[in-house]
């Protein structure tokens, strides 16, 4: 089948980075993203897209209204394209049967029905949302069993990998693409034709293909053992603290054995996005779900560490700012769940800003891309920690910058890895904030001994450095030798 028009269902942080990326390559192809969400699709269409992703302006606005659209015209993208993406949210389900774990999958299966219920002709149907294995063969289901005389569906699974904040630079030169089809000619053939799309900018060598289930597994494999990286390196850095060891020497020195490598491996305040513990989960569950209870509990520890590791860092803050945060001041520089996003999801600032909220501490918040009403609508997903409607009001305020953020409160702390929170002027901080004053680094972002030299109480992951113990190591004491 030859591919002239694309339809992408799901117009997020996937869905629409992705089929700009292929509008741009693939100049002769029409790339149509469509969504329910006439407010996203409005953005898309605007000069301030929904996302923030460097570089993704100018790859959109190159293409746009020439072979790149987007509309809620969800049945007339479906009805033209020989090639449909579904790129809709996976999200952990909240309810009934592997509530808390499994892959809430019914946006998915709309898509498969609506896209049985159009279509007038034969379609290749791309999984790209991420799924648990054989929810391809689900699809292949629905669209079979409502399939139209002369028509044939053939649906692969392509799975996306890019992270937030680089998402096109991993576009356009991605490690590997992955596309799994059926054992078949035909499914041979809807995989060439999927091939022949990204071959227009992708080597061919990096064009992975094999079967729908192991392309489907190895994108959980990939975030599993990703995720798995960070909880190993988190679970270090306990060590560390306790020991006097320390956990960015540590990460250099296991990171030249080529057999490890040297990338995820900085220790933080747990692992955020929407992507690492929805899948780590969901494998969980598909694990019980196979019977193999080991290798779900082996599996669940990678989430229970990063949880472990969002209330150890909270528990020191309160621990060192003398026991109580109560109506103390904590300035959180950074909310999103890492640099260079304005995402949220899953972030671990908003765990770590709970907890303190919890022991009833003002928080002043600061974060360059994560808009005001985002955050106070993050923390209210736990509206038990707050007496009073107003409580959330009173207890939390939105600040333009970190220098606002850092007046008169007791501690800073860094949650995200903002580049500008390393070049700030921290002696002007400093001669503004109450004393003691303390400074947490959650990302190992800072000048730690320029801080201490300043005045500053420095504590930071997986090292235990303090004004005193700093003193001794620069400057060996007389007798010390
Ligand atoms: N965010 C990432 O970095 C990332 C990376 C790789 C893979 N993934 C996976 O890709 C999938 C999408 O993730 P996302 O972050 O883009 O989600 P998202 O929530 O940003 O976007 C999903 C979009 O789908 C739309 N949608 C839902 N049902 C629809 C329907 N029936 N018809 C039309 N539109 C519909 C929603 O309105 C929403 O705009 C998920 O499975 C996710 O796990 C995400
Ligand atoms: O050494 C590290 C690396 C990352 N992180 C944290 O881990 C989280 C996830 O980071 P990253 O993986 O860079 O971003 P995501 O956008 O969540 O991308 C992941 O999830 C996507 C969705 O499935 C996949 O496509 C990507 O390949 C995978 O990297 C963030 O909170 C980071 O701060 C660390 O704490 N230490």
């Amino acid at each position: 089948m030859s591919v002239k028009k694309i339809c992408c269902i799901g117009a997020g942080y996937v869905g629409g980075p992705t089929c700009s990326v292929i509008a741009y390559k693939c100049p002769e192809l029409q790339v149509t993203v469509v969504d329910v969400n006439p407010q996203r699709i409005a953005q898309w269409n605007s000069d301030e897209l929904p996302i923030f992703e460097p570089s993704l302006d100018e790859v959109v606005k190159s293409c746009r209204g020439r072979n790149l659209f987007f509309s809620t015209d969800v049945d007339q993208a479906i009805l033209e394209a020989e090639l449909i993406f579904i790129s809709v949210n996976t999200p952990t389900k909240n309810y009934g049967l592997g509530k808390g774990r499994a892959a809430d999958l019914k946006f998915v299966e709309s898509c498969a029905r609506r896209i049985a219920e159009i279509a007038k002709s034969s379609k290749i149907v791309v999984e790209k949302s991420t799924v648990p294995v054989k929810a391809a063969e689900s699809i292949t289901n629905i669209l079979k069993a409502n399939v139209k005389p002369g028509i044939k569906y053939q649906v692969l699974s392509n799975p996306e990998f890019l992270a937030e904040g680089t998402a096109i630079g991993d576009l356009l030169n991605p490690d590997r693409v992955l596309i799994g089809g059926e054992q078949t000619s035909e499914g041979q053939e809807a995989v060439s034709a999927l091939g022949w799309v990204y071959q227009h900018w992708v080597p061919r060598e990096k064009i992975i293909t094999m079967n729908t289930w192991s392309s489907e597994l190895s994108k959980l494999a990939a975030n599993a053992f990703l995720a798995q990286r960070i909880s190993s390196i988190n679970a270090m850095s306990a060590i560390c603290e306790v020991t006097g060891a320390d956990v960015s020497e540590v990460a250099h020195a296991i990171g030249t054995d080529s057999r490890i490598g040297n990338k995820f491996l900085k220790a933080s305040i747990g692992f955020g996005g929407s992507c690492f513990q929805k899948d780590v989960l969901n494998l969980v569950y598909l694990c019980e779900c196979l019977n193999l209870p080991e290798v779900a509990a082996y599996w669940q520890k990678v989430v229970d560490i990063n949880d472990y590791q969002r209330r150890r860092f909270s528990n020191q803050i309160i621990q060192r700012l003398f026991n109580t945060v109560t109506s103390k001041t904590i300035a959180i520089l950074g909310f999103a769940f890492k640099k260079d996003t304005g995402d949220t999801r899953e972030s671990s600032a908003i765990y770590i800003c709970q907890h303190l909220l919890e022991e009833g501490a003002h928080i002043n918040i600061y974060d360059p891309k994560v808009k005001k009403e985002q955050i106070l609508k993050d923390l209210s997903s736990r509206p038990e920690i707050f007496d009073s409607p107003d409580r959330l009001n009173e207890l939390v305020t939105i600040c333009p910058d970190a220098y606002t953020a850092a007046a008169d409160s007791h501690a800073l702390v860094i949650c995200t890895e903002w580049d500008e929170f390393a070049n700030l002027d921290y002696k002007k901080i400093y001669s503004h904030m109450l004393k003691p004053a303390f400074v947490f680094d959650g990302r190992l972002i800072l000048d730690h001994n320029s801080l201490l030299d300043l005045g500053f109480h420095v504590e930071v992951i997986g090292k235990r450095l303090t004004r005193d113990i700093s003193r001794v190591v620069r400057t060996p004491a007389a007798g010390s030798t």
